[in-house]
C-alpha cells in the first residue's frame, strides 16, 4: 500500500509531489493531505488546483519550512484573484504584508494615472486598473471608471510587480510540520484517511523498495549463476560425450581393423617422419587420432613377405599383453601393404644390449625390470592364449621399449601357433635371427623344437644384455675370439665381475642372476632349460640360492652334427645355416 504512495514528478526537475500533496489521478485519496491537490498539465507543469476553478502553477515545494511558490500559468496572476478565495483551502499567502485592493474598468481614452494597469484583464475599448482599498475615495483620476471588484489579503506585490511575479503560499504547521521539522516524511496513521497523522523516516517506504531491489538483483544473481551453471554443464555433458566419442574412435581402432592405402598416407602425414629400417620394410610415425600414435610399417613388395604379414595379422592381432606390442591395424591395398602397431618412443633393447654407456644409464634393476617383463611376455605366449604361440624370433631388435621402458614383444612374422597340447612342434625351415637361434631349430639331433627354443633365444638375449656384446659377434671370422656365453660362464666360474658398468655389489648380484639365468637358457639340449615360469621364479628371486648351470659348452657328441668338428654352440652357430625338415610328429 506505501507503494501507492511513492513519490511523482510532473517532470524529471519537476517539484517532487508527496505528502501532504498527492497527484490526482495518480495517488490513491490516502497519499495526500484533503486540500493539497496536484495535478500534471498537458506540457507537465505542476498545478495547483483549488476551488473555484482556480489554478496556480506550482515551481517549487519546500516540505520543511512548508511553503509552494505559484505563479500564473498564462501568466496573468492578478486574473486569478477574482476567484481566489483561500479561506477555503488550507493554503494563505506566506507574505506577511497582505494588502486589499480593487480593480476599475476604465475607457481606454482615459490614462487613469498613477494607477497600476494590467492589460491580461483588459478588453476591447477598456483598460483595468487596481488602486488599493476597497473603494475609490482618493483616486480623483477614476471618475469616468467603473469599479469591478475587490480582491483582500493579497500580496503587496501583486500590484507592485505586476503580473508574472512568482507568490508563495504556505500551509498549516499541524500539517506535518513537525515531522518535517525533524527530518522526517508524514502520512495519515495506516495509511488510510483517518484524520490522524503520523511521521515516519523515509528509509521506511524506501526499505521495501531497497529490499525488492536487493532480493531483485538476487533473484537476477541466482538465475544468472544458474544459467551460467545450466550451460557450464551442458558444454561438460558435451565435452564428455565428445571424448567418448573420441574414446570409441579410438578403441574401435584399437581393435585391428583394415585401413586403405590412402588412410595409411593420411594416419603418416604422406610419410613424413621415418622412424626406422628393418629387414622387411620401413617404420614411419602416425597419429590416429590426437591420442593414439601409431607405428606404420610398410612392408617391402618382396616376395616371401606375404607369409610374414599373413602371420602377424593372424597371430598379434588377437593378443593383449603389456609385454606384448599392441597391433593396431593393416593395410592391404593390393600391393601395397602395412601393418600398424602402437608406437613405442624408446628404440629397442638392442640400442642398450650392445651399448656399454647406455646400460649404464639404464642401471642394472631396470635391466632385471626388462628381462622379467620380457620373460611374462614369452610366457603369456605360450601360455595365456587359446593357441600355443612361439615366436622363435626373440631378439634385442625385437624388443620395443615404451614411454616407461616397459618392454614389449614385438615382430611376429616368424612366429607359429601351435595346440596347447603339442610339446613339440613341427617346423619345415629353420627360423630367427642367427645368434639366438636354438640348435634343435636348426637340427633335430639337439632334440625336438618346442617352446623351449624361444627360452634359448632369451638367454642368449640375457647373455648379451649381461656381456655387453653383440651376440652376431660370434660369426665374425675371427676364430680365435671367445665364444661370449662361454666368456661370461667362465668368468662366473672363477667369481670375477660380469661387466664394465657394474658399480656396488647391488649390480654385481643382478649381473649374476641374469648370468646364471641365461646360462640356464641356454643349455645345449632343450630338455635341460627351464619352462618361462621357472625363468621367472629365478629372475624375481634373491639369486644367493640359484645354482650355477653345467657347462653349455663340452663338447658334445661330434657325430651328431655332419661335417663339424664339434657340437658347441660356437661350432654350430658358426656353420653354414642349412634348412633341415622335420615332420610333424
Ligand atoms: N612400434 C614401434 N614404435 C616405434 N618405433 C618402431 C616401432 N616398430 C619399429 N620401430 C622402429 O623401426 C625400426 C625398424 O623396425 P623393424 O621391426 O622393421 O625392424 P627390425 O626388427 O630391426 O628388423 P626386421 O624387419 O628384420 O625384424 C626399429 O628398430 C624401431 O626403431
Amino acid at each position: 500500500q506505501q507503494d501507492d504512495c511513492k513519490p511523482t514528478r510532473c517532470y524529471k526537475h519537476g517539484p517532487t509531489i508527496r505528502f501532504p500533496f498527492r497527484q490526482k489521478n495518480h495517488h490513491p485519496q490516502h497519499c495526500g493531505y484533503p486540500g493539497f491537490d496536484l495535478s500534471c498539465s498537458p506540457n507537465s507543469a505542476t498545478l495547483l488546483n483549488l476551488p473555484n476553478s482556480v489554478e496556480f502553477q506550482v515551481t517549487n515545494i519546500d516540505y520543511t519550512s512548508q511553503y509552494i511558490s505559484i505563479k500564473d500559468p498564462d501568466r496573468c496572476f492578478i486574473r486569478q484573484l477574482q476567484n481566489l478565495n483561500l479561506s477555503t483551502t488550507p493554503f494563505q499567502f506566506a507574505n506577511d504584508y497582505l494588502v486589499d485592493f480593487s480593480f476599475f474598468s476604465c475607457p481606454s481614452t482615459r490614462q487613469a494615472f498613477p494607477l497600476s494597469r494590467f492589460p491580461c484583464i483588459s478588453g476591447d475599448g477598456h483598460e483595468v486598473y487596481a488602486g488599493f482599498g476597497s473603494t475609490s475615495t482618493g483616486y480623483t483620476d477614476l471618475k469616468s471608471c467603473r469599479k469591478m471588484y475587490t480582491v483582500r489579503s493579497v500580496p503587496r506585490g501583486v500590484y507592485y510587480y505586476g503580473v508574472f511575479h512568482v507568490h508563495y503560499l504556505k500551509w498549516p504547521d499541524q500539517v506535518c510540520g513537525k515531522c518535517e521539522g525533524e527530518g522526517k516524511f508524514c502520512r495519515f496513521v495506516n495509511n488510510s484517511n483517518s484524520d490522524e497523522l503520523e511521521c515516519y523516516n523515509p528509509g521506511d517506504w524506501k526499505r521495501p523498495l531497497a529490499i525488492a531491489g536487493v532480493t531483485g538483483s538476487y533473484l537476477l544473481l541466482v538465475i544468472l549463476i544458474a544459467m551460467y551453471l545450466f550451460h557450464r554443464q551442458k558444454k561438460i555433458k558435451r565435452e564428455d560425450h565428445l571424448k567418448i566419442e573420441r574414446f570409441l574412435k579410438d578403441y574401435r581402432a584399437l581393435k585391428p581393423a583394415r585401413y586403405s592405402y590412402t588412410d595409411i598416407k593420411k594416419i603418416t602425414n604422406q610419410f613424413k617422419d621415418k622412424v626406422g629400417q628393418g629387414g622387411y620394410g620401413t617404420v614411419y610415425r602416425g597419429q590416429l587420432s590426437n591420442d593414439v600414435h601409431v607405428a606404420v610399417k610398410i612392408l617391402n613388395n618382396t616376395k616371401g613377405n606375404e607369409e610374414d604379414f599373413i602371420n602377424e595379422v593372424r597371430i598379434i592381432g588377437k593378443i593383449h599383453h603389456i609385454n606384448v606390442i599392441r597391433f593396431v591395424g593393416y593395410c592391404a591395398d593390393e600391393l601395397k601393404r602395412a601393418l600398424i602397431y602402437e608406437f613405442l618412443p624408446n628404440d629397442s633393447l638392442k640400442k642398450f644390449a650392445s651399448s656399454d654407456h647406455n646400460k649404464h644409464l639404464l642401471g642394472w634393476k631396470k635391466l632385471l625390470e626388462i628381462v622379467l617383463g620380457i620373460a611374462k611376455g614369452i610366457e603369456y605366449l605360450h601360455l595365456g592364449c587359446d593357441q600355443q604361440i612361439l615366436h622363435f624370433d626373440i631378439n634385442p631388435h625385437n624388443i620395443l621399449l615404451d614411454e616407461n621402458l616397459n618392454p614389449k614383444i614385438t615382430d611376429f612374422g616368424q612366429a607359429k601357433l601351435y595346440s596347447k597340447e603339442q610339446s613339440v612342434v613341427s617346423m619345415t625351415s629353420a627360423r630367427g635371427t642367427i645368434g639366438y637361434i636354438a640348435p634343435e631349430v636348426f637340427s633335430r639331433n639337439f632334440g625336438n623344437v618346442s617352446y623351449k627354443s624361444d627360452i634359448y633365444s632369451l638367454g642368449m638375449l640375457l647373455l648379451e644384455m649381461v656381456g655387453g656384446k653383440k651376440n652376431s659377434d660370434v660369426m665374425s671370422n675371427n676364430t680365435n675370439q671367445i665364444y661370449f656365453p662361454e666368456w661370461i660362464y667362465i668368468r662366473l666360474d672363477s667369481g670375477e665381475e660380469l661387466g664394465n658398468v657394474i658399480q656396488d655389489e647391488e649390480d654385481a648380484k643382478i649381473a649374476k642372476k641374469l648370468a646364471i639365468v641365461g646360462l640356464w637358457c641356454i643349455q645345449w639340449y632343450p630338455v635341460d632349460r627351464p619352462s618361462m615360469h621357472v625363468v621367472i621364479q629365478m629372475l624375481e628371486g634373491d639369486g644367493d640360492t640359484l645354482i650355477k648351470p653345467p657347462n653349455p659348452f663340452v663338447s658334445t657328441n661330434p657325430t651328431m652334427v655332419p661335417g663339424q668338428a664339434s657340437g658347441t654352440a660356437k661350432g654350430l652357430i658358426n656353420k653354414k645355416l642349412e634348412v633341415i625338415v622335420e615332420h610333424d610328429q
